[in-house]
């Protein structure tokens, strides 16, 4: 996912820090998660050979669960900090054509964004903004009533951005076409992003082939498996 949201954002002139995974806190209650601290060690050693992608265990670490849009924004907070602090830094107006001044974070909720950056602090750095990076399936959830809250839901397409990586079954062109809908209104900050090569990887059909005994090398780095056979996860 990261690969290819990097990839498109380059494409389109945009100046790409990196990505953070920032995995979910426990209190979201999903069905068959693993306890936050191992999710985060696991993405910690798939992200290790890495040069874009990092981890940020922000989310995790907190009392209680937090939403995604305050995960971006303190994504964004944390970056701009550690990139330049405020005296030196300035917010670009991103133009319909050229992105080039824009310095970006791209965040995934995956149980995302990035950093690297140079600091001069003779020189003006653009404000880096982080944008969330997710499946078109979570795109879609955003328009049903009752999963996110509308202001964020505006919010996060209005001050972050999306990038948006295809799913077979899942159709946000037609979400996007709707004049109704709030994508339509923001389709301008959404990037949608094909899979040239379609997977239908989902991470519950992992974890139930993992409960099964059954193998699911070259679907997760192998440090990951290791580190899941060693703490008996998702069995
Ligand atoms: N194969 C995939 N293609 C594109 N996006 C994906 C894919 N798998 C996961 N994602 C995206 O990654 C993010 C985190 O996904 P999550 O960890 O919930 O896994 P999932 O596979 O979507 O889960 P589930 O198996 O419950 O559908 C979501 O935004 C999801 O849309
Ligand atoms: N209101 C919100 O901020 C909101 C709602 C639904 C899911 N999410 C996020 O989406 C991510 C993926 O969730 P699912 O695995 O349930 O699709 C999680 O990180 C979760 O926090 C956020």
């Amino acid at each position: 996912m990261f690969e290819l949201a990097a990839q498109e954002l380059i494409k389109q002139g945009y100046d790409v820090l990196g990505g953070y995974m920032s995995p979910v806190h426990d209190a979201y209650n999903k069905r068959g998660l693993a306890p936050a601290h191992h999710r985060v060690a696991m993405c910690q050693l798939a992200a290790d050979t890495s040069p874009l992608v990092m981890v940020d265990s922000w989310e995790a670490a907190q009392e209680q669960y937090q939403f995604s849009l305050h995960v971006l924004q303190h994504l964004e907070r944390a970056v701009n900090d550690a990139c330049c602090p405020n005296d030196t830094q300035v917010h670009c107006e991103t133009g319909a054509t050229g992105h080039s001044s824009e310095r970006l974070g791209v965040g995934s909720t995956a149980d995302t964004a990035g950093m690297a950056g140079r600091k001069d602090a003779d020189v003006k750095q653009p404000r880096v903004r982080s944008m969330l990076l997710c499946g078109a399936d979570m795109v879609e959830s955003l328009t049903v009533p009752g999963v996110w809250q509308p202001d964020h839901v505006r919010s996060i397409l209005q001050d972050h951005g999306l990038v948006c990586i295809g799913r077979i079954h899942s159709d946000v062109r037609r979400l996007m076409a709707d004049p109704a809908s709030v994508l339509h209104e923001f389709q301008h900050n959404i990037i949608l992003v094909e899979d040239p090569v379609v997977n239908e990887i989902s991470s519950t059909k992992i974890r139930s082939e993992l409960c099964k005994g059954h193998t699911v090398r070259y679907l997760l780095p192998d440090p990951v498996i290791d580190y899941i056979q060693k703490e008996h996860l998702y069995c």
